[in-house]
């Protein structure tokens, strides 16, 4: 199911002192199943737009095509639950939310939410355990006995159980160290792959460059850009004029000056390929 983002507004606190524009007259159309990244400075508008996408926050005006439903300024409160099987947002430090007496009672919280039967729920909440990487053994053992980066799969097991169709996450990977942040976000590439659309918002351009189909620029809640990322770190400077990072691999490549690189390169492997084209000349 293609997303599609039609002339949205979103004002906070309309008509009061605090009267803030969120989201500028946003337009853009998204395939399905492909691994989006949203990009733009803090108060960019990434995080309100990101609330759109499941309706935790409806649009101003204008209005959003998602999982065969049309989310508008009347949207009902009876469709957005059904909406929300579909679409899940996984915020920030999600762990704090955790709160059942164990950890499969945890994951299986979700399912259950979401009309699985108990038995289901927690079959599901077995399978899951194992997907994120975590030991059966941990099922048993109460959530809040668990290091930070545990607590963190279980909670991400937690939604992936319920398999929504679009998975949304904010900087998910937030304070792990870099290997448990590469494990993770293999894990959302395997569930991207496996057929569901995965929007990530992150201000890594790493992760832009590994992971992205497409990248949506936000910049003071207009969308400036919308590229691969092949297209986007290909114009350095236009990522200078909007003080926008380039991945470390293009970084470095940039650095030497007497080598030619026929593309930017996005990737450690790209870099090492362009290097070694280069010594050969
Ligand atoms: N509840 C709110 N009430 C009023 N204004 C808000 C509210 N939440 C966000 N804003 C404003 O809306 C704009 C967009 O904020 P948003 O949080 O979506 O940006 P962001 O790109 O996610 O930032 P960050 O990277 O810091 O999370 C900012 O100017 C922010 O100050």
């Amino acid at each position: 199911m293609a997303i599609e983002f039609k002339h949205v507004n979103y004002i906070y606190s309309p008509g009061s002192p605090l009267e803030k524009k969120g989201l500028d007259d946003i337009s853009f159309k998204l395939e399905e199943n492909k691994f989006i990244t949203l990009v733009g400075h803090t108060g960019s508008g990434k995080s309100t737009l990101m609330q759109h996408f499941n309706a935790l926050l409806k649009p101003t005006s204008g209005e959003i095509d998602i999982a065969g439903m049309t989310i508008d300024s009347h949207s009902n409160n009876r469709q957005l639950k059904e909406l929300r099987r579909h679409v899940s947002i996984v915020f920030q430090f999600p762990e704090s939310q955790l709160f059942e007496n164990t950890v499969l009672d945890d994951i299986a919280f979700g399912p259950k939410n979401f009309g699985y039967s108990e038995k289901e729920a927690l079959d599901l909440a077995e399978e899951w355990l194992i997907k994120v990487g975590l030991d059966p053994e941990v099922g048993k053992k109460s959530p809040f006995d668990l290091s930070g980066g545990q607590m963190r799969r279980v909670a991400i097991a937690g939604v992936l159980a319920y398999q929504p169709d679009i998975l949304c996450l904010d900087e998910p990977a937030a304070g792990l160290d870099p290997n448990a942040k590469k494990q993770m976000m293999q894990l959302f590439s395997d569930y991207q792959k496996a057929g569901h659309t995965v929007i990530l918002v992150t201000h890594n351009m790493n992760d832009v460059a590994d992971y992205a189909d497409d990248v949506l620029v936000l910049e003071q809640g207009k969308l400036v850009k919308q590229a691969t990322p092949r297209e986007l770190f290909s114009d350095p400077q236009w990522l200078k004029d909007h003080y926008l990072d380039m991945p470390t691999a293009g970084q470095f490549a940039m650095q030497l000056k007497n080598y030619k690189f026929g593309e930017n390169p996005l990737s450690l492997d790209e870099l090492v390929a362009g290097i070694r084209k280069n010594l050969k000349r």
